[in-house]
């Protein structure tokens, strides 16, 4: 009998307090390579410190990460930067530096604030744009002359640049419009499939945890409560689910 892949990210009876305070009461999730998976939750819930947990910015108080079948809780120094390497990330926000021509921006990994050729950088970063649907007209602009939605390819594209394994999207739609966030939902599902990324992301918007996602995860009270193919998101049969993904005030939730 074959033996299952190794998963791309496990999460094993992860829990994090913050003083008295518990945030994750044991989180087991487990993500394949080239699935992309969305956690969903309350403001609050803990997705935010779980996704920081991953990345290695907070240490779980117990559990373990598995990337690749590699527990990197607690990694530090060359180790730390090795797994590192492997990860991408959409900030909330874009998070794009304003000092930066967008060139500069979207080569900024590969770059690590050093001087590199800069001819060969402009070039990737026009591929990379180009990508993500904008053309080489905006390499020299800086981040603020761009509307939202084009700031929000700005970060896909410096993401996507180092060819990472792994992408983490923080509320990829957060801060735009229904119809511009479709058009980025539409992108990071395209681009995941293109590169054969697996891609966790973390969102309250249930339209981009739809469409970019082919499991979704819910977080509540510290556990994942539910997880499940998208397509039954909306019949999941339990009431913490239903209340939260219809947004309705009344329910289990208070
Ligand atoms: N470093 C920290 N010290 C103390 N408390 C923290 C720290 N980081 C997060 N918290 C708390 O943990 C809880 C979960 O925060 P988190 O940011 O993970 O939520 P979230 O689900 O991502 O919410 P949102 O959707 O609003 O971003 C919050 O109550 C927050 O105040």
């Amino acid at each position: 009998m074959a033996s299952a892949p190794t998963p791309k990210i496990a999460l094993n009876g992860v829990a994090k307090s913050f003083g008295s305070r518990t945030i994750l009461n044991g989180i087991d999730l487990s993500i394949e390579p080239g699935e992309s998976m969305a956690i969903i939750g309350q403001s609050g819930s803990g997705k935010s410190v779980t996704l920081k947990c991953i990345l290695g910015l907070v240490t779980p108080d117990r559990g373990s990460i598995l990337i690749d079948g590699e527990n990197v809780v607690g990694l530090r120094g060359r180790d730390q930067e090795r797994v590192r390497a492997k990860f991408g990330m959409l900030f909330q926000g874009g998070a794009l530096f304003d000092s930066l021509p967008v060139w500069r921006n979207v080569t900024f990994a590969l770059t690590r604030g050093h001087a590199r050729n800069a001819a060969e950088m402009r070039k990737i970063a026009e591929e990379n744009l180009e990508r993500v649907g904008l053309d080489n007209r905006i390499l020299n602009l800086r981040p603020s002359e761009l509307s939202g939605g084009m700031q929000k390819r700005v970060a896909l594209a410096r993401a996507i640049a180092p060819r990472p394994e792994i992408i983490f999207f923080d509320e990829p739609t957060t801060g735009l419009d229904p119809i511009r966030a479709d058009v980025i939902n539409d992108l990071i599902v395209s681009l995941v499939e293109d590169l054969g990324v697996t891609a966790l992301t973390i969102t309250h918007d249930m339209a981009s945890a739809r469409k970019i996602a082919h499991r979704v995860a819910m977080l509540y009270d510290g556990r994942i409560i539910w997880r499940g193919p998208r397509d039954r998101l909306y019949d999941t049969g339990n009431p913490y689910v239903d209340q939260f993904v219809q947004g309705k005030a009344d329910g289990p939730i208070q």
